[in-house]
C-alpha cells in the first residue's frame, strides 16, 4: 500500500524504520517498487551520478522535471519526492511556490524537498500552505558547498550543533512533515530525531535517525568518482557490469553473439528472388 504524509509520520509514532533510495529514471522505479522499499528521492544529486557534474550547483528545473517524470511513471506504489535544485527556491518564497508547484504538476511527485533550516522558513511554510509536502535537508546540504569549503561534516562544535537543532526545530515549526539530516555526528542526529515529532531521515547521520537514504549507484556500487564515508556497499554491481560489458565485446569480436536464435526468419523464397535483382 502506498505511504501517505500521514502513513510516515505515523512510522516515527510507532518506532518502525523508514528506508528511502535515490532513483533517476523509469526501469529503476520499476525495480525498486518491488523491493519494498518506502520512499523515493529524485534527489539533485543525480548532477553527479547521471550527468557527469562536479556538484549539485548546475542542476536545473528542467533536469528535475525530466527525471522526476520518468521515476513517477516507473511508480505505482511509492511514495516519490523530488529535489528542488539549486537557484529554484532561495531567490524568493514567490519562487520557491512557483518551483514547488511545477515539480508537483509536471512530474505528479508526492512532495518537494529544499536544502536549509531558519534561511528558507518562509519558503517551507509558503509551499506547505498551497498543499505540497515538503521534506527539510539540514545538516551538511550540498547546493551549500562552496561556503562549507567541500563536502564536510557539520555540527561538530558547540556552536553548529546547536544551528543545526534549531534548524530541525525552524523546519517543522514551518510545516516540514520530515527533514533529510545529512553528515551530521551520529548523537546529534539521535538527539534531534528525539526532540522532532516529524520523522528524521539520516544519510550519514547515524543509526538514531527515524529512517534512512542513499544514493542508489552508491549503495550498488556503481559510482567511483567518490565513496563518501557512510556508504556501504549492499552490492557490487559496478563489478557485475564491467564484467557484462566484457563479455558482450568479446562475444561480439568472436562472432558468438548473436545466434540464429536472436534472430528473425525470412522465406527462403524471399531472399532468393532479391537475389536476381
Ligand atoms: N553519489 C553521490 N552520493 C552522495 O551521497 C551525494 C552525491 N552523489 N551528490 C550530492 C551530495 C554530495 N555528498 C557527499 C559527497 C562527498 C562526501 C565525502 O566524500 N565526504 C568525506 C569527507 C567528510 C569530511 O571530511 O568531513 C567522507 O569521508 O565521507 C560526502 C557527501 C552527498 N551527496
Ligand atoms: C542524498 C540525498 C539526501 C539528496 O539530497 C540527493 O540525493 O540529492
Ligand atoms: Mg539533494
Amino acid at each position: 500500500m502506498k505511504n501517505t504524509v500521514l502513513s510516515l509520520m505515523k512510522m516515527k509514532e510507532s518506532r518502525e524504520k523508514i528506508s528511502m533510495l535515490t532513483c533517476y529514471d523509469y526501469s529503476t522505479a520499476r525495480l525498486m517498487e518491488s523491493s519494498g522499499i518506502n520512499m523515493i528521492l529524485v534527489g539533485d544529486s543525480l548532477g553527479n551520478t547521471m550527468l557527469g557534474y562536479p556538484d549539485t550547483l548546475s542542476v536545473t528545473m528542467e533536469d528535475m522535471i525530466h527525471h522526476g517524470a520518468a521515476v513517477v511513471r516507473g511508480c505505482n506504489d511509492i511514495f516519490v519526492v523530488v529535489d528542488m535544485p539549486f537557484m529554484s527556491y532561495q531567490t524568493s518564497v514567490y519562487d520557491a511556490v512557483v518551483n514547488a508547484g511545477r515539480l508537483i504538476k509536471e512530474t505528479g511527485c508526492n512532495a518537494v524537498k529544499l536544502e536549509g533550516g531558519a534561511a528558507v522558513k518562509d519558503q517551507i511554510k509558503a509551499i506547505t500552505d498551497a498543499g505540497i509536502p515538503v521534506v527539510a535537508h539540514i545538516g551538511m546540504t550540498p547546493q551549500s558547498v562552496n561556503a562549507f569549503g567541500g563536502f564536510k561534516v557539520q555540527g561538530k562544535s558547540e556552536a553548529q550543533a546547536a544551528r543545526i537543532l534549531q534548524d530541525a526545530y525552524d523546519v517543522q515549526e514551518a510545516g516540514a512533515f520530515m527533514v533529510v539530516l545529512e553528515c551530521v555526528p551520529a548523537k546529534l542526529a539521535a538527539l534531534i530525531s528525539e526532540k522532532l515529532a516529524i520523522p528524521t531521515i539520516g544519510i550519514g547521520a547515524g543509526e538514531g535517525c527515524d529512517g534512512q537514504v542513499l544514493v542508489y549507484q552508491d549503495m550498488l556500487g556503481m559510482f567511483q568518482d567518490y565513496v563518501p564515508k557512510f556508504v556501504k556497499h549492499f552490492a557490487n554491481a559496478g563489478e557485475m557490469m564491467v564484467q557484462a560489458f566484457k563479455d558482450y565485446d568479446q562475444e561480439v569480436k568472436a562472432g558468438t553473439y548473436p545466434t540464429e536464435a536472436h534472430g528473425f526468419k525470412i522465406e527462403e523464397e524471399i531472399i532468393e528472388k532479391l537475389k536476381e535483382k
